[in-house]
């Protein structure tokens, strides 16, 4: 009865205050943006970067929702460290420098390598196609050919448009994961 009573208040108490904290990293290759994303969501504004070596780690409120966002880094020397954060991930946060077309390839590999991880398999993925304030920036459907998207079948995914200078689609990727989340656990609104 106590339990019952204490389960059932800590569900109230979360559906007013949101309490409950969500686990995402953001991964992609060095150069893509994911630090400037971080402390834009963060912060709310631009902060001068240097490349990450391991993490960055901060909370983002998002409506009823807390996020625990890890920042990992992205030179192919570290990125093999990425597996050591995945477990209890909620979502993956892909982030693509929308510029950089000689990579995606390379992306592409690193994407499918690292969602077959067990501690990913029930995550969402976010991808953030980055940089789209520059000249010549793929758009939203040229990156998902180019990271071949329609073979991801394992997980739901969603591309978003973004510019981490002026923050534009941050809000956007955040809100397909909280409807993510609350679609699949039933997290209130
Ligand atoms: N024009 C433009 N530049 C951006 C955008 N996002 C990030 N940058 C710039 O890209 C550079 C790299 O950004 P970071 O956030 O440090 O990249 P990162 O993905 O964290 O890189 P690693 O830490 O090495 O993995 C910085 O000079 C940023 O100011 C964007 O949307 N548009
Ligand atoms: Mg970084």
């Amino acid at each position: 009865m106590g339990q019952l009573f204490s389960s059932s208040f800590a569900h109230i108490w979360q559906a007013w205050f949101g309490s409950q904290e969500y686990k995402i990293v953001m991964v992609g290759l060095e150069n893509a943006g994911k630090t400037t994303i971080l402390y834009r969501l963060h912060l709310g504004e631009l902060v001068k970067t240097v490349p990450t070596i391991g993490s960055n780690i901060e909370q983002v409120k998002y409506e009823n929702l807390q996020f625990e966002i890890w920042d990992l880094a992205g030179q192919a020397n570290l990125r093999p460290s990425w597996a050591s954060y995945y477990a209890n991930t909620n979502a993956v946060i892909v982030v693509a420098d929308s510029t950089d077309r000689a990579r995606t390839g390379i992306l592409r590999q690193e994407l499918f390598t690292q969602l077959v991880h067990e501690s990913l398999t029930k995550a969402c993925v976010l991808i953030f196609a980055n940089k789209q304030d520059l000249q010549g920036a793929m758009k939203v459907s040229e990156l998902s050919e180019a990271l071949d998207l329609v073979s991801l079948t394992t997980h739901n995914w969603h591309v978003q448009a973004s510019c981490a200078i002026t923050g534009e689609g941050l809000l956007d990727g955040l809100n397909w994961i909280a409807e993510e989340l609350r679609r699949k656990q039933a997290v209130p609104t």
